[in-house]
């Protein structure tokens, strides 16, 4: 997906990817991560997800990167925060409480940037990605991320030749080869959701299941 199209998305509104509550599968899974308490976590193209306020409330300092600034604008105001802002080479930092977003593009990211976060919550970044870019995704970006780390990603599984994505299905097949070089993977629980996901059925998709696996980076 080239940044335009993201760009667009979020200058129309149409962010149906947007989810008014956190993910349920980071309610029900993250605590499984046994993360030191304070560790920061990092989440990739975050939009305005709810799930980094949640992170916060559970006393993680949080790092999102996010390509719009509409999106980073909308985050703030809607939590009622007056973020402090500086520029880097990376992008336009945004920092309030303990959530810091970069305006920027994820893939510029370096391990340096990287170097504390102790965890990584993925939900909606990996599955946004088409094949190549999501290669590169978890390979050169993840292998950013410091030996130790431990995350929790978030995928979906449909035919994919039922729909075109963005949100492309991503199989298990596919997690275990490009995340099992470097990190250990365990599937948590796959869910069936396509009786909840009205935009799937009308779409005419046959099967629908959101999965989450356990992520812990390997020396
Ligand atoms: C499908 S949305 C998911 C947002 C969020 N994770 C959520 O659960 O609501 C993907 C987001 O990634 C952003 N994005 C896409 N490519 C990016 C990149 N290279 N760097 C940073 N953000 C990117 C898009 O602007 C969009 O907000």
């Amino acid at each position: 997906m080239q940044p335009d199209f993201w760009q667009q998305r979020w200058r129309e509104g149409r962010i149906g990817f947007h989810q008014a509550r956190p993910s349920p599968l980071l309610e029900a899974h993250w605590e499984s991560l046994q993360l030191a308490p304070g560790s920061r976590v990092f989440v990739p193209l975050c939009g305005k997800s709810l799930d980094m306020p949640w992170l916060a409330s559970r006393g993680h300092r949080v790092l999102g990167v996010e390509l719009s600034q509409l999106a980073v604008d909308q985050f703030f105001s809607e939590h009622g925060l007056v973020p402090d802002v500086h520029e880097s080479r990376l992008g336009l930092h945004h920092v309030a409480d303990a959530i810091e977003i970069i305006r920027g593009d994820a893939f510029a990211l370096d391990a340096a940037t990287l170097s504390d976060c102790g965890g990584v919550f993925d939900r909606a970044a990996l599955i946004a990605l088409p094949p190549d870019l999501r290669e590169r995704y978890a390979l050169a970006l993840h292998a950013r991320l410091p030996i130790g780390c431990r995350g929790l990603l978030v995928t979906l599984e449909y035919p994919q030749h039922q729909k075109d994505g963005p949100p492309f299905s991503v199989q298990q097949d596919e997690v275990m080869r490009v995340y099992g070089r470097d990190w250990q993977v365990e599937l948590l629980e796959r869910r069936d959701i396509l009786q909840r996901e009205a935009s799937f059925l009308d779409e005419g998709i046959t099967t629908l299941h959101t999965c989450a696996y356990r992520l812990h980076k390997q020396a």
